[in-house]
């Protein structure tokens, strides 16, 4: 058995991480996976490379596959195989959007566009007068009453059902009249029948509303059952086993103590011939959303790898993101989908437009979180969260996993508090944390003390924010500092590269022009995608590089044919490069957390890893192009700043670098410009991009360091033991020092 099989998962999937050389789980992993597999919501804020993505790939692998199994099987889910004795919902005659919770009390539909409805698992027929409850427990398009199980789940489109909607209108057989008052959120509505009369009627929050309908008589001899038919909305009943809020008025009773003879089970479900598989092709149980296309690519491939024995049934995935034929997605939809991973915006397109559902959706999952907000999209995971039903098409409550290196941000918490339903936190550090495996440091880029930029032969093109300030040596304006800084910071880049002999790193950079000039810089020098034996062989990807050149680029950098990828923090969160020994920040990012993501590049499992940043010393004015920028920065050249109507800042690298330090709460090491990383506990005795080594026991090594501090303590507790004897008990104490001193003939006088 497994590591990963002893905390509850599928041999099969034990099996393939085994294949993947992972032979424990990693700490996340431990905490969550058997969380997830619970059933709970999970907050995960991990280290960077500590495996978050398997913490919960496996896990919804794991139950997505068995539901499917359990559907074929005939089973449908565990909770639903049970026909409840009481009255409540039925799990089985209800439209595939309609949710039910377990106890059979409550339903909901987060369908906006069509109508979905239930009948109770029990009706009433012959001549008694029967009532229940339903209050609207959440705010949507709702209409309460009685079918037959003639009628349409669209309750009052037919003339079997009779309804009362929320909008203040009656319906039965498509006709929607005027009838009592409109209701709403926490309104309790009293569904009265008087079977002998032929009468229904209906009271809101006690007060009767009058007569409604008149049961024809060929429709009257049917069995009446409680129903309902929501839009994107939630009611909960009470057949009469709690206490009702209003009791009905005398001469009805509950439907729950109708007379044995009066009630008739709802025959769909009930003979289990009814039970079948009522998944919607396009209907997957889990939804994934990552920050950036590369990432969704990357956990899409991780799960193939993780279902790879999972056969019988086969688990269907699909990647959705942007840059790829929408209609190949369609049509892979259609064929039916179990976990689709995608981006923010493909998948709102998609669902918007009817081809992607989320009614199955039991698992709806935030990778980089905290990216996802900040990128601006936390109305968007509202509103698809608004959709998903809250309890499951199979009775089961919808489960949220949210992770992140970087969580403790305040609009995660609001974000959790939001949506989530009792999140139990996956926090191994309490805080954001930076992986023992990443060693960090920074250069500080000072243009006053290194005046070697005054006469560079050949340097790095500049983002020419300066094209027309009066930058020359020896003016020492901040535009001419401004301008050199940019200047060192290529030549501080390739003296990084050679000092390391570095022959693999990330090379992140603020903005697409300043990728695009480090690029052009690294051609210059002889690097180029197609130049592997040079030692500055490069490939870039940003936001403005054509999808299939940011695939092939990226490929390229891991398979190793190009030493260097520059990027954007389109790279930052989440890629996992194998190994990969270093990563240079030509400027820090202006965002805390994206300095733990962009480092975090590094030091995965368990690998070491160096991040150097360069810092400037001095401010440096650089390009922000805003909403306000018509052109968003293409051939821009406002130079004014943002609050003069213009496209550029001054960037404050000390200040960003100060707030790194006080989010980790750590103190960066500096190097000098040379960018020798000196030889600490840390560097010298690993190698970079490949596991710590075992150097031995360092127990044995802290036993011999401290060795003489132990024995001088010794010494001096004896010294001070003797001198305590002497004070009190002076004569033996005398004995004692002669004891040990050897002097064995020496009395007590
Ligand atoms: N149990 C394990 N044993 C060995 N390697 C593992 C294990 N779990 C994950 N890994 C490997 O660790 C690396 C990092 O994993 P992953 O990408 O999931 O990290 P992460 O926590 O999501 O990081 P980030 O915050 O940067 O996204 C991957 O290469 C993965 O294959």
């Amino acid at each position: 058995m497994t590591a990963f099989e002893e905390m509850g998962v599928l041999p099969e999937i034990g099996k393939a991480v085994e294949e993947m050389d992972w032979m424990l789980p990693t700490d996340v992993q431990s905490e969550a996976i058997p969380l997830i597999l619970g059933g709970g919501d999970v907050l995960m804020a991990a280290e960077t490379g500590s495996g978050k993505t398997g913490a919960f790939c496996l896990p919804i692998i794991q139950i997505v596959w068995e539901t499917l199994k359990d559907l074929e099987a005939g089973k449908g889910s565990k909770i639903i195989v049970q026909i409840s004795p009481h009255w409540t919902l039925s799990f089985f005659d209800r439209g595939p959007a309609l949710a039910v919770t377990p106890d059979g009390l409550r339903c909901q539909s987060r369908e906006q566009k069509e109508w979905h409805g239930c009948r109770a698992t029990k009706g009433v027929q012959g001549k008694g007068r029967y009532y229940y409850e339903a209050m609207v427990t959440d705010e949507g398009l709702c209409r309460v009453g009685w079918s037959t199980q003639q009628a349409s789940l669209d309750l009052g489109t037919d003339r079997f059902g009779f309804g009362f909607g929320g909008t203040g209108k009656k319906s039965n057989n498509k006709q929607f009249d005027n009838y009592g008052e409109a209701f709403g959120m926490n309104d309790v509505i009293g569904c009265y029948l008087d079977l002998g009369s032929g009468e229904i009627k209906f009271s809101k929050n006690g007060v009767d509303l009058g007569k409604a309908f008149t049961i024809p008589q060929q429709v009257k001899s049917c069995t009446f059952f409680p129903a309902v038919v929501l839009k994107n909305a939630e009611m909960s009943f009470n057949f009469g086993a709690q206490p009702f809020k209003h009791d009905p008025e005398s001469g009805y009773i509950a439907v729950s103590i109708a007379p044995k003879e009066a009630v008739k089970q709802n025959e769909v479900g009930s003979g289990g011939a009814s039970l079948q598989n009522k998944s919607v092709k396009n209907a997957p149980q889990a939804i994934i959303i990552e920050p950036s296309r590369e990432l969704a690519e990357q956990t899409f491939n991780q799960i193939l790898k993780f279902k790879k024995h999972l056969a019988d049934p086969v688990l269907r995935e699909l990647l959705v993101i942007g840059g790829v034929n929408v209609k190949d997605q369609i049509s892979t939809l259609n064929a039916g989908v179990d976990i689709v991973v995608g981006t923010p915006g493909r998948m709102e397109d998609l669902i918007s437009a009817g081809h992607l559902s989320l009614t199955q959706c039991r698992f709806f999952v935030l990778d980089e979180a905290d990216g996802l907000l900040k990128q601006g999209y936390t109305e968007l995971i509202d509103r698809l969260h608004r959709q998903i039903p809250k309890i499951t098409s199979d009775g089961r409550r919808l489960q949220m996993i949210v992770c992140s290196a970087t969580l403790h941000a305040f609009e995660v918490k609001k974000m959790a508090e939001r949506l989530m339903h009792f999140p139990t936190w996956v926090d191994l550090k309490g805080e954001d944390a930076v992986p023992e495996t990443v060693h960090h440091v920074v250069v500080m880029v000072d243009p006053q003390k290194d005046t070697s930029w005054q006469s560079l032969r050949r340097h790095v093109q500049t983002d020419g924010i300066h094209a027309k300030d009066n930058v020359r040596p020896g003016n020492n304006t901040a535009e001419t500092l401004s301008e050199a800084v940019k200047m060192l910071k290529g030549e501080y880049c390739i003296r990084a590269i050679d000092e390391h002999k570095m022959d693999r790193a990330l090379v992140f950079c603020r903005t697409k022009l300043d990728c695009d000039n480090l690029e052009k810089y690294f051609n210059q020098l002889g690097g180029g995608v197609h130049s592997r034996n040079n030692p500055y062989s490069c490939v870039c990807l940003h936001g403005d590089r054509k999808p299939q050149e940011r695939k092939a680029n990226l490929e390229r950098f891991k398979n190793q044919e190009a030493k260097f990828l520059i990027c954007t923090d389109v790279a930052a969160r989440g890629l996992d490069i194998t190994g990969l020994p270093f990563m240079i920040n030509i400027t820090l990012p202006d965002e805390k957390s994206n300095y733990v993501h962009r480092i975090g590049r590094v030091g995965r499992a368990e690998r070491m890893g160096l991040a150097i940043s360069l810092v400037s010393s001095v401010p440096e004015k650089v390009w922000y192009h805003g909403e306000w920028c018509s052109s968003r920065g293409r051939n821009c050249l406002n130079t004014r700043l943002t609050d003069a109507g213009g496209c550029a800042i001054w960037y404050d690298e000390p200040r960003f670098l100060a707030e790194i330090e006080d989010h980790l709460n750590v103190t960066i090491q500096q190097v000098e410009p040379d960018i020798k990383v000196p030889m600490d506990e840390f560097d010298g005795k690993v190698i970079y991009g490949q596991k710590r080594q075992q150097t031995g026991s360092n127990y044995e090594n802290h036993v011999a360091q401290m060795a003489p501090a132990v024995q001088e303590l010794s010494q001096l507790e004896s010294k001070v033991q003797l001198l305590y004897l002497k004070r009190h008990f002076g004569k033996v104490a005398h004995v004692i020092e002669g004891c040990r001193r050897g002097r064995k003939n020496d009395t007590v006088k």
